[in-house]
């Protein structure tokens, strides 16, 4: 479970501090799919580099499964928006076992390479394996770099728009893949987005965050989500 207890962070400038999150508090528990929404600016990158361990707190914790984060680590996997985050000089497959040979995971490259064919399977890329990034699609690269992160066995996977760059056929195909991914790995997913129609898809839980709030103004469980009208007016309301 990911417990955020009253953090606040700040970022100082040449002549003023200005509070992005001011004492938020969050709770996602294990195997959430815990989408955040948020008008642009308030906060959402800042409170996921949090999580991850990139960036500290000025006050506040944040605890995995009782354990404070203080630093990045592989409990926690981050994918990004953008096209390159893969190693452009291996192949998809190379990626996966790269990976997880720098994480210490399993003995031999046999095995490696087992695991990381049934982890591209998943992202429907059975067939890619000997493909380099530059010779997939961006939504391929999307799930390539999805696969080598759950791949990785983290308890936590954060997701900064991974498929704002996405065509919205593109995004639509890739919803089921993501789903499935989720549910097989049983990975918790916290994913930003400013896509409404991608929360609602992807989302067990959606919490909007606000700017005037510097934090969590409502969480929605996947039964009393709202209308994709109602929550764009929510975001609005909170810009
Ligand atoms: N390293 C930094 N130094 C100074 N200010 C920062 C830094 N990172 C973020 N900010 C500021 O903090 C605020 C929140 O930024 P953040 O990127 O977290 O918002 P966001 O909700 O993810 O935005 P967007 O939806 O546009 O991506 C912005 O005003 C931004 O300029």
């Amino acid at each position: 479970m990911l417990e955020i207890h009253n953090i606040s962070r700040s970022y100082t400038g040449s002549s003023q501090t200005h509070t992005v999150i001011d004492h938020l508090n969050l709770t996602v528990c294990d195997h959430d799919f815990f989408v955040i929404v948020g008008p642009s600016g308030c906060g959402k990158s800042t409170l996921l580099r949090l999580i991850g361990g990139f960036d500290r707190p000025d006050s506040g914790s944040l605890l995995l499964d009782g354990t404070e984060i203080t630093a990045p680590s592989k409990d926690i996997m981050m994918v990004f928006q953008s096209f390159d985050q893969l190693f452009p000089w291996y192949t998809v497959l190379g990626n996966l076992t790269y990976a997880m040979k720098k994480a210490g995971l399993f003995r031999t490259l046999a095995e490696r390479k087992e695991c990381a064919r049934s982890y591209l399977s998943m992202a429907g890329l059975s067939g890619f394996e000997n493909a380099y990034p530059h010779q997939l699609s961006g939504g391929m690269k999307q799930r390539a770099a999805l696969a080598r992160a759950l791949s990785l066995k983290p308890k936590v996977l954060l997701m900064d728009e991974p498929f704002s760059s996405l065509d919205i056929a593109t995004k639509k195909a890739l919803y089921p893949i993501v789903t499935a991914m989720a549910a097989q790995t049983g990975c918790t997913i916290l994913l930003v987005t400013h896509d409404i129609h991608e929360a609602r898809t992807l989302g067990s839980h959606i919490a909007v965050m606000s700017r005037q709030k510097k934090g969590i103004s409502a969480v929605f469980s996947k039964e009393a989500m709202p209308e994709a009208e109602t929550l764009e007016k929510m975001l609005e309301e909170n810009a």
